[in-house]
C-alpha cells in the first residue's frame, strides 16, 4: 500500500502553517518527519487522519484519490502527541477494545504485567505511553501515524518500541515524527524535513545538517 499526501495548504486565520506538502509512506517502510518546533508535523499527521481540515490537501492511496477522512476507512491507527485514552479505563478493557493481546504485550514489556487491571491514571506518563504505543502499533490498521512516540519514554523502553516498529513495518506503512531526532534518524526508511511550511526529502543525512542550519 501507498499513501502520499500532496498539495497541502493550511492557514489558522492569516498565518500559512504549511504550503508545498508531499510526503510518500509505504508498507515495508518507516517514514520520518523532522523538523523545528511549531514547524506543522502534529498537524500534518492531524491532516493525514482527517482530524483537521486545511484549505487544501489530495490525499492518495495506490494512485487513488480519497475524499472522505482516513479515518472512517478503518485503514489508519493514530497516535496523538498527548494521551488519549481515558483516565477511568482499566488497561484490561483497553487491550480488549483495541483487539491487541495483553499477553503478548506483557511478553514485551514483562515488568507490566502487574498493571493488568489499573486504570490509566494510575500509569506514569511515561508507561501510559509505552501501552498506548503498543496498542497503535499493534492495531489492525495499515497505516500508523506516530506522534512523538519515545517521548517521556527511558532507554530502555524505546528500544523495544524501536524494534516493534521495525518489525510492524513489514505490514504496515508507518509514519512518525519525534524530537528524538537520533532515534528518528535510526528507525526511518525515507525522512522528510519540514521547514517554511514546505516538506524536503533528505537523501542522506548530510544534507540533513546542512539545510536544517
Ligand atoms: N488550533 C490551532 N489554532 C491556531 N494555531 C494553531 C493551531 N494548532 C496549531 N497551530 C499552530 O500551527 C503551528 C504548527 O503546529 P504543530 O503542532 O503542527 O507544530 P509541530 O511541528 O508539531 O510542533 P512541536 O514540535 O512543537 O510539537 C504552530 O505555530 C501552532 O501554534
Amino acid at each position: 500500500m501507498t499513501l502520499e499526501i500532496d498539495n497541502v495548504e493550511l492557514f489558522f486565520k492569516e498565518k500559512r502553517i504549511l504550503n508545498g506538502i508531499y510526503l510518500k509512506a509505504e508498507t515495508g517502510h518507516i517514514t520520518g518527519i523532522l523538523g523545528s518546533n511549531g514547524c506543522g508535523k502534529s498537524c500534518l499527521l492531524k491532516i493525514i487522519f482527517g482530524d483537521l481540515n486545511p484549505k487544501y490537501k489530495l490525499i492518495r492511496i495506490n494512485s487513488k484519490p480519497i475524499l472522505k477522512p482516513l479515518y472512517q476507512t478503518k485503514l489508519v491507527s493514530y497516535l496523538p502527541q498527548h494521551h488519549f485514552i481515558p483516565n477511568n479505563l482499566n488497561t484490561k478493557t483497553a487491550f480488549k477494545l483495541f483487539n491487541v493481546d495483553w499477553i503478548d504485550f506483557t511478553i514485551t514489556f514483562p515488568s507490566f504485567a502487574f498493571f493488568e487491571n489499573l486504570k490509566f491514571h494510575r500509569l506514569s506518563g511515561g508507561e501510559r505511553r509505552v501501552v498506548e504505543v503498543f496498542l497503535i502499533l499493534k492495531s489492525s490498521s495499515k497505516i500508523i501515524l506516530l506522534d512523538e512516540p519515545f517521548s517521556h519514554i527511558a532507554p530502555l523502553y524505546i528500544k523495544k518500541i524501536t524494534s516493534l516498529i521495525e518489525t510492524e513495518k513489514h505490514q504496515k506503512a508507518i509514519i512518525i515524527t519525534d524530537h528524538m531526532y537520533q532515534h528518528i534518524v535510526d528507525v526511518s526508511d525515507a525522512i522528510y524535513l519540514l521547514k517554511n511550511g514546505c516538506s524536503k526529502l533528505i537523501n542522506n543525512l548530510k544534507n540533513l545538517r546542512i539545510i536544517s542550519i
